[in-house]
């Protein structure tokens, strides 16, 4: 008898995705894996092509060559609607809160997923709707005091400082209990400290997710990253620990080269 075992599916595997804009090659023939229960670092100088990697991941953009995979099963068309049904989430560098509603009711759209109940009988005020209201607003104040802004639920996101709307937005993604999270430059726009405190919360989140962390925060990466993948000119260049990435050569001169 055989005693080995299939490795656990990738939470997301990338292989040989090539976009183009036009003339100009933004990826080309880039693959990366991210294992579960790990975070995975894309990095890179600018222009260097996670953003665009990022929207093939999310669906935002279809490759023009290259395989999606997410569980062992390809994804050929992935759209962003498909996210939720996949078990994914993920955060804009934009946040796309919306305006006109409270924290509480943009972080309950993000746990939509779990509501078996459809518009309808939501609009008609079932019994079993009300339950799934209710059940679905204690979901959104956990998830809320889990980061830390259960007090600011009844307020607009237009009227809290920038690091707090990425709050609410990182807790209308968790309230999915997605098993991949996909967050793109999270520490744009925050202190050292709220880097710190974001670090280790993703670091805590590797006990029920996988993440795949966009960023050129390097000490942000570096310190929380399980395995990265570094980007220039649209082709991997190195990938490995965070101590195997800064010690590479070729990602030294991609940043040298940068600051050039
Ligand atoms: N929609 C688009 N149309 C044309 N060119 C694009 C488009 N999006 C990105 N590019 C180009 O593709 C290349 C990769 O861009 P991308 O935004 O993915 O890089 P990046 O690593 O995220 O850069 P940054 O760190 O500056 O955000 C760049 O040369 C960029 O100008």
């Amino acid at each position: 008898m055989s005693t080995t075992t299939a490795a656990p599916a990738a939470a997301l595997g990338l292989s040989g995705i090539s976009v183009r804009f036009g003339g100009l090659v933004a990826l080309d023939e880039v693959s990366l894996t991210v294992r579960p229960a790990t975070v995975h670092g894309v990095i890179g100088p600018n222009g260097a092509g996670k953003t665009t990697l990022f929207n093939v991941a999310c669906g935002f953009v279809r490759p023009e060559t290259g395989e999606i995979m997410r569980g062992g099963r390809p994804l050929p068309k992935l759209q962003p609607h498909d996210l939720p049904r996949l078990g994914m989430a993920r955060t804009l560098q934009g946040l796309g809160l919306f305006d006109r509603m409270t924290v509480l009711d943009n972080v309950m759209v993000g746990a939509e997923r779990h509501a078996r109940t459809g518009f309808w009988a939501t609009a008609w005020g079932s019994p079993r709707s009300w339950r799934e209201e209710r059940a679905l607003r204690e979901r959104a104040l956990a998830a809320l005091d889990a980061l830390g802004i259960a007090d600011l639920a009844p307020l607009l996101p237009t009227s809290l400082p920038y690091p707090v709307r990425k709050r609410v937005a990182l807790a209308r993604a968790l309230v999915a209990e997605p098993e991949l999270l996909l967050l793109d430059e999270p520490a744009g726009g925050l202190s050292a400290a709220e880097i710190d405190e974001l670090g280790d919360l993703v670091r805590s989140l590797t006990d029920r997710m996988a993440v795949l962390l966009v960023e050129h925060h390097m000490d942000l990466v570096m310190r929380t990253c399980d395995e990265i993948t570094v980007l220039d000119f649209g082709r991997v260049i190195a990938h490995g620990t965070p101590d195997e990435v800064q010690q590479d050569p070729r990602v030294l001169d991609a940043y040298l080269g940068e600051a050039r």
